[in-house]
């Protein structure tokens, strides 16, 4: 059984997958597509720095999966002419494991630490001086003999990427100088991407085509390549090769992609809200029960895209599925006529 859920999923499934991204990815500021107001900042940003041989101020990425976190903090390195050294929250375990990362440092270096808002506490500390003042304070010995000493770092920058910005303590957030959030992508910057990736994997496909993927790509780079990848299998089994709009329609149709870009999860979650819970609001317990999702990944994963597309909205009292949502499903929303009555011709108003 294929697994489409998979297939929309914004992270990375696998190390083949991976691998793939590792190809498809941005190397330099000028290829990353999109983002404008980041790009422009840290261009700006690391002009200066170079230009005073000083390491860039420190950089939180945040945003949903996919969007390019990983690819601009390698960018920011590669622009910076400086060495990356890659970890992540959770791998960090004790503090002895990011002072090794730390003492090795070369001068004006980038630390790339993903998923920053899974530090444990006691490895949080020591970053504390770390970016401040480029200092950390290790223990030595144990018991009675323990002292502690100050270590001198190098100059370097800490990029940190989360999905979730709102989990990081107060202290680190604050030391953060550059804070870039990152937007979903919209279709033009998606097709241009489209276009990139299929020039990259030798692909063929026609300006049409790839506005065709990237109109169901939920706003997501990673997604669009994964499409891309499945609809140019079809594409060499089913057509002549060529990825034109009626190719890619009939490819992401079997992929039961639909035409707003969701997936049977975000089908599953809107359909649950409506036909289980009455349209809202729905607590995020419950609607996880529900649909027999994590909350993480409800919270993460599926609620952004629905809710910056306006299918879906947070209220204090939960969940609320939009007219729009319920247009999505063929219904019409309670106290609202059916969506036919509702067209712009209908004469009403
Ligand atoms: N601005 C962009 N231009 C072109 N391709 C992009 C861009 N952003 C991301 N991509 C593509 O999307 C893929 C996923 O991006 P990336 O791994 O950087 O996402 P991420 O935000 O780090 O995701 P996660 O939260 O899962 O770690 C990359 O392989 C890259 O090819
Ligand atoms: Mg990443």
């Amino acid at each position: 059984m294929i697994e489409h859920d998979r297939l929309i999923a914004p992270s990375a499934a696998t190390p083949a997958e991976e691998a793939v991204e590792r190809a498809l990815r941005p190397k330099r500021l000028a290829e990353y597509v999109g983002q404008p107001r980041i790009r422009e900042q840290l261009e700006i940003f690391i002009s200066a720095a170079r230009g005073r041989s000083e390491p860039l101020d420190h950089v939180l990425l945040f945003g949903p999966p996919g969007l390019g976190k990983t690819t601009l903090a390698h960018i920011i390195a590669a622009e910076m002419g400086v060495g990356l050294r890659q970890t992540s929250g959770p791998v960090l375990e004790k503090p002895g494991d990011l002072a090794a990362l730390l003492t090795n440092l070369e001068k004006n270096d980038v630390l790339f630490i993903d998923e920053i808002h899974r530090l444990s506490p006691i490895v949080e500390e020591i970053l504390y001086p770390a970016l401040e003042d480029y200092q950390i304070d290790i223990m030595i010995g144990e018991g009675p003999a323990a002292r502690s000493i100050k270590l001198d770092l190098q100059p370097f920058t800490l990029v940190g990427a989360t999905t979730r910005a709102g989990m990081l303590t107060n202290p680190l957030r604050d030391r953060f100088g550059i804070i870039a959030r990152l937007e979903f992508y919209d279709v033009p910057d998606l097709a241009k991407i489209v276009a990139r990736s299929a020039d990259l994997l030798g692909a063929q496909v026609t300006p049409d085509g790839a506005l065709e993927i990237a109109r169901r790509s939920r706003g997501t780079p990673r997604i669009a390549n994964r499409l891309l990848r499945r609809v140019r299998d079809y594409a060499e089994v089913k057509a002549s090769g060529r990825i034109d709009t009626k190719v890619a329609d009939a490819a992401l149709a079997m992929l039961e992609v639909d035409a707003a870009g969701f997936d049977l999860m975000d089908r599953k979650l809107l359909e649950a809200i409506v036909h289980r819970f009455a349209g809202g609001p729905v607590g995020l317990d419950n609607l996880a029960a529900a649909i027999g999702e994590e909350r993480d990944t409800i919270e993460d994963v599926l609620e952004p895209y629905l809710i910056q597309q306006g299918y879906l909205q947070r209220t204090p009292r939960g969940r609320v599925a939009s007219a729009a949502a319920w247009r999505h499903l063929g219904l019409a929303a309670p106290g609202q006529a059916g969506p036919d009555l509702w067209s712009e011709d209908s004469g009403a108003g």
